[in-house]
C-alpha cells in the first residue's frame, strides 16, 4: 500500500472542426479532474482485507454517472490497462474523486476525456511508465476514432490517423468493445477475465498543427444530450467523390489557416464547411443548417468559422472578437426551434497532466 496522492487532469475536446471528420481535434479549457488517494486503515485487521475503490463525483453528469468502479467508464478503462499488465485488481482502499466540467453527450469529448483519464489512471496505479504512443493505443481500443482521445492526451490542434494494420493486428484492434471492457460479474475475483485483448503497438499517429493565439472557441451548448453512437448511426457508409473532394480541399487549407496570424476569415469560414457528417446530423439537431449559414464573418465581424462540435449538438464558433454577439444570435436561432442553450468562451489548452499532491 502506498499513501501516494495524485491528480489527473484531462481537457474537453472539439472534434472534426467542420471537414475533419474523425481526423482533427482541439483541446479546450474545460476539464475532467480525478484526484486519487488511499483511505487510511483504521485497524491492523482492516489492513489485511481487500477493499474496492470508492468513487465520489461532482460537476457535470453527477446525477447519471455510475459510481461502481466496475461500471464507471474511467475505472473500467483503468482496470483494462491493469489487466493487460497482469495486474488483476485495483490497489486496495483506493479513493477517487472526479470533478467534471465537461457536459455529457454534447460533442465536447466527455467520453474521450473519461477514457484518457482511465488510461492515465491505470498507468499510474500500475506504475507502468507507458509512453504517449502506448497510452494512445489503449485509448483507441475503447474509443475507436482517434480525434478526441488524441487531442485530449497531447493537447492543442491535432490531426491523427489510424495506421493500416496487418491482418492479425487488425483483428486484435477490432475485437468487440465488450471484450475490452467486459461487464464484470458481481462476484468478479482477481482471477476473473485475465488475458484481455491487448492493443497492437502504434495504432494511432498524430501531428500538432499551429494555432493562432488570437482565436477563441465559443461553445454554444444546447440543453439536450445526443449520444455520439446515435449521431454516428445516421451517417452513410459511402460518399460521392464530389463530397470527399469538397472536404479534403477544405481540411488541407484549414489546418494551416488556423495557425496564421492574423487569421483570415475569408479563407477559414469556407474551409470549415462539411459534407461528410453535418448534413446528415441536421435531422438530430434542429436549427443546425440555419446556424451554420446565417452566422457569417460578414454578419458578425470577428467570426472566423462555425461548425458542429464533434457529433453535436454543441456548435463551435471560432472567433477573434464579438463573442457575446455571435453566441446570442445563435441563441435566437435555436430559440425558434424551442432549443435552449448555454455558451462559454474557451481557450485552446495543453493536453492531459498527472501531478503529485503533497
Ligand atoms: N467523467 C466521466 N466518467 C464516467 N463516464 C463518463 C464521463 N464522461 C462521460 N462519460 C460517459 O460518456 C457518455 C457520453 O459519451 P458520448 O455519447 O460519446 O458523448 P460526448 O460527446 O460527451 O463524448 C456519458 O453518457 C457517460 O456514460
Ligand atoms: N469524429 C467523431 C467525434 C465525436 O466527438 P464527441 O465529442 O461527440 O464524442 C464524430 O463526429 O462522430
Amino acid at each position: 500500500m502506498t499513501s501516494r496522492s495524485f491528480t489527473i487532469q484531462v481537457p474537453a475536446t472539439s472534434a472534426n472542426i467542420g471537414p475533419g471528420f474523425d481526423v482533427v481535434g482541439l483541446s479546450l479549457s474545460l476539464h475532467c479532474t480525478l484526484t486519487v488517494s488511499h483511505r487510511p486503515y483504521s485497524s491492523s485487521k482492516e489492513s489485511d482485507e481487500y477493499v474496492h475503490p470508492m468513487i465520489t463525483y461532482s460537476g457535470e453528469g453527477a446525477n447519471e454517472v455510475p459510481l461502481d468502479p466496475f461500471k464507471n467508464l474511467t475505472t473500467r478503462v483503468a482496470l483494462y490497462v491493469l489487466r493487460c499488465h497482469d495486474i488483476s485488481r485495483f490497489p486496495s482502499h483506493l479513493v477517487l474523486h472526479v470533478d467534471n466540467e465537461i457536459p455529457f453527450g454534447r460533442g465536447l469529448g466527455s467520453s474521450g476525456a473519461a477514457v484518457i483519464g482511465g488510461v492515465l489512471l491505470g498507468n499510474e496505479l500500475g506504475r507502468l511508465g507507458l509512453s504517449t504512443e502506448r497510452l494512445l493505443d489503449f485509448a483507441l481500443m475503447v474509443e475507436r476514432h482517434p480525434d478526441n482521445v488524441t487531442a485530449a492526451l497531447v493537447g492543442g490542434f491535432v490531426g491523427s490517423y489510424l495506421k493500416e494494420l496487418d491482418e492479425v493486428d487488425e483483428a486484435a484492434a477490432n475485437v468487440p468493445l465488450s471484450e475490452v471492457l467486459p461487464e464484470y460479474p458481481p462476484d468478479a475475483n482477481e482471477n476473473w477475465g485475465l488475458n484481455p485483448p491487448k492493443p497492437p503497438q502504434g495504432i494511432g499517429h498524430y501531428v500538432r498543427f499551429g494555432w493562432s493565439e488570437s482565436i477563441r472557441a465559443i461553445a454554444i451548448i444546447p440543453r439536450f444530450e445526443l449520444s455520439t453512437a446515435k449521431a454516428r448511426g445516421v451517417l452513410p457508409t459511402q460518399y460521392s467523390r464530389k463530397d470527399l473532394v469538397f472536404n479534403l480541399q477544405r481540411l488541407a487549407v484549414l489546418t494551416t489557416a488556423l495557425g496564421q496570424s492574423p487569421p483570415d476569415p475569408g479563407l477559414i469560414y469556407e474551409a470549415m464547411k462539411d459534407r461528410i457528417h453535418q448534413p446528415y446530423r441536421k435531422t438530430l439537431i434542429p436549427g443546425l443548417p440555419e446556424v451554420t449559414s446565417l452566422i457569417t464573418p460578414l454578419t458578425h465581424p470577428g467570426l472566423l468559422g462555425i461548425c458542429l462540435s464533434g457529433a453535436g449538438p454543441t456548435i463551435l464558433a471560432l472567433a477573434t472578437e464579438n463573442y457575446e454577439n455571435i453566441a446570442e444570435d445563435v441563441r435566437k436561432i435555436f430559440q425558434k426551434f424551442d432549443i435552449l442553450i448555454d455558451w462559454k468562451v474557451l481557450e485552446v489548452v495543453g493536453g492531459s497532466s498527472v501531478t503529485e499532491n503533497h
